[in-house]
């Protein structure tokens, strides 16, 4: 934030040197891990997919000559914009690879696979891209000639989370609406006035995705009732070391037994999974079971972290504390 407050011509020259020799490293030791995965995962058709776009894009790094001046500069940067366009799709694919390996196992009747390692695998595998999709991100934001007040490339110093939340709220409830066709409340408490520093594309995934467990909890609780539907309820707390936000609802709860599942890969109680093998098709309302696990890893990206308190035949509290001292390290692989 502090480096990019001053986007000079030097500054990005700077940075697009760094990026020149970090991404290489960050992108091979993921391609390396992706050829090594156990069960035969590396051999699926998904799997080879992604780890032939990581060997494509250290190619096009290590490729490109040394990064000297403003035009090589802005070359680079055109580049790397490529690089993450092409991983868009990376976690829906890499979905597609683990499910391929279920199924199989499911067919050949082998004991299924302790998942734990794949699970350790995809959570390292995905904070990795956190960071990288960052560091690409912020060089090339830092390139917008307009950019908003208080925005440093991709860092907004006044983020306001009110206004995120009702940001995310209302895209989850369309989302509701059109799988539904009804959407329950959202009530959004704390101080309106009230910013701080973060991302808010990192934030808005985050709320999005609890807020679209919460709207279908009730929803499926409360569809064939007539009773009145209770809102969901959003509080934002700013704290010293956390600002914290808990999404609160009263769909009913997840089964104490069903707890340690819900931040595992490819876990979801959806009735009708997103098709696997068109994995760019639209946002759904549940499906892959990622919802969870990737929030809670874009918020450990920045040193936060989110839990989540159920209690049955009630509701869920999920709370997502974001560390605003902004001293954290990237937590890397
Ligand atoms: N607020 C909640 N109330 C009740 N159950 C919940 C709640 N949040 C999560 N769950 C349970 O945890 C499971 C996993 O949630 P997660 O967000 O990771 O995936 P998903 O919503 O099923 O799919 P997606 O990948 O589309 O997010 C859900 O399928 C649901 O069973």
């Amino acid at each position: 934030m502090e480096f990019g407050s001053r986007p000079t011509e030097r500054n990005l020259l700077l940075s697009a040197q760094f990026l020149q020799k970090e991404l290489p490293i960050r992108i091979a030791r993921r391609a390396l891990e992706l050829e090594s995965l156990p069960f035969g995962l590396s051999r699926k058709p998904a799997i080879l997919k992604v780890r032939d776009w990581y060997l494509d894009s250290f190619r096009d790094i290590r490729y490109f000559p040394e990064v000297r001046n403003r035009n090589d500069e802005l070359a680079f940067t055109q580049m790397i914009k490529m690089i993450k366009v092409r991983h868009n799709n990376v976690v829906p694919t890499m979905a597609l690879g683990v499910q391929q390996l279920k199924n199989e196992q499911y067919r050949t009747r082998k004991i299924p696979t302790a998942f734990d390692e794949i699970h350790e695998f995809l959570d390292r595998f995905y904070m990795s891209r956190i960071g990288i999709r960052m560091l690409i991100g912020q060089h090339v934001a830092l390139h917008d000639p307009d950019p908003e007040p208080g925005v440093i490339g991709l860092i907004n110093t006044e983020l306001s989370p009110i206004q995120v939340a009702q940001a995310a709220s209302e895209d989850a409830r369309s989302i509701c609406l059109r799988e539904y066709g009804s959407a329950p409340e959202i009530d959004i408490y704390g101080d309106p006035t009230f910013t701080f520093p973060y991302v808010s594309s990192h934030l808005h995934l985050m709320l999005f995705e609890l807020v679209k467990n919460s709207l279908r909890a009730v929803q499926e609780r409360y569809m064939n009732s007539d009773k009145d539907v209770p809102p969901v309820r959003i509080i934002v707390a700013d704290g010293a070391e956390d600002v914290t936000i808990k999404v609160s609802d009263e769909g009913g709860g997840i089964p104490r037994s069903g707890l340690p599942r819900i931040f595992t890969y490819l876990y979801s109680t959806a009735k009708n999974p997103p098709d696997m093998d068109c994995p760019s098709e639209g946002v759904t309302m549940a499906g892959y079971g990622y919802g969870l696990p990737i929030s809670r890893l874009y918020a450990r990206y920045f040193g936060g972290d989110l839990q989540i308190i159920s209690m049955e035949g009630y509701g869920t509290d999920a709370y997502l504390h974001l560390s605003r001292l902004g001293d954290s390290e990237e937590p890397l692989p």
